[in-house]
């Protein structure tokens, strides 16, 4: 059988030195499809992303118990490679981070520190990584300039092909259209919900619209607690908590 759940999270408490963050977080999140987490700023959600794919090592000062298993293997055991399991599980932040490098370049370069030497192999990766990007035609003919001569969308559409050019499993979103207009929101979404035949994606999202249009399942987070996770369906149209109903109907949050 397929590993039905990608990521399966046991008792996850975290904490930014003495401030706890999360607590006991238990979650199962299922392969190829978008699980979308939301909740009023400051309940975890971004905490939370991090934790999967050990963003948080890089904060000093925080220390977490509990598990996060990828594919059934707890990705904080001692012998995990940090930098391999990044290359699994992608992420794309908020505000488009493309290096100040050429497009191809910026395509490259992950898989090039992977290894990756043969040119032909490279420029078939970059292409090929542009295209499920939904990017490559509007960049075909200048993929020599710079990243940062790029519309704001375009970019992060770079960012999300630059995720996939080492081939992840799984793709962190964090508020990847917050910072974009509408058209190119829409942009975004359709490439995700276009993605997610080939990866499991988990998304932060402050649009409860977005979490609704884009997601399959949708967890709520609130003061670092999970109060709910269903279907998206069933959490927007007959949540089982008060709290739950409360923010999706903007009483709170
Ligand atoms: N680097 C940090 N150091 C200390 N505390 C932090 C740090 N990052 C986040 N926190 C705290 O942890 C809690 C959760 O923050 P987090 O950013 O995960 O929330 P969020 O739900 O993603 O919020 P938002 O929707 O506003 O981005 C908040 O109380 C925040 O102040």
């Amino acid at each position: 059988m397929e590993n039905q759940y990608k990521l399966e999270v046991k008792n996850l408490d975290f904490y930014y030195d003495k401030f706890q963050a999360l607590n006991d977080i238990n979650m199962k999140v299922p392969a190829k499809k978008i699980t979308a987490l939301i909740g009023p700023s400051g309940c975890g959600k971004s905490t939370f992303l991090r934790t999967i794919n050990r963003m948080n090592d890089l904060i000093e000062n925080t220390h977490l118990t509990g598990e996060v298993l990828f594919d059934g293997n707890n990705i904080y055991a001692e012998k995990v490679d940090v930098v391999e399991l990044r290359k699994k599980i992608g992420m794309v932040f908020q505000q488009p981070n493309p290096f100040p490098k050429s497009i191809y370049d910026n395509i490259a370069y992950g898989p090039r520190m992977h290894g990756l030497k043969n040119k032909e192999k490279l420029e078939e990766l970059v292409v090929e990584s542009l295209k499920k990007a939904a990017l490559f035609d509007e960049v075909k003919d200048r993929l020599d300039k710079s990243a940062l001569s790029l519309s704001g969308g375009q970019q992060q559409r770079l960012c999300i092909a630059r995720a996939l050019a080492v081939k992840p499993d799984i793709l962190l979103m964090d508020e990847p259209a917050s910072a974009l207009d509408p058209v190119a929101t829409a942009k975004i979404e359709d490439l995700i919900a276009d993605l997610k035949n080939n990866y499991s994606i988990v998304i932060v999202t402050h649009s409860m619209q977005q979490a609704a249009r884009v997601s399959d399942n949708t967890a709520f987070f609130l003061m670092g607690e999970l109060i709910e996770y269903d279907t998206t369906e069933t959490i927007f149209e007959n949540p089982s908590d008060q709290r739950t109903e409360d923010y999706i109907t903007g009483r709170f949050g």
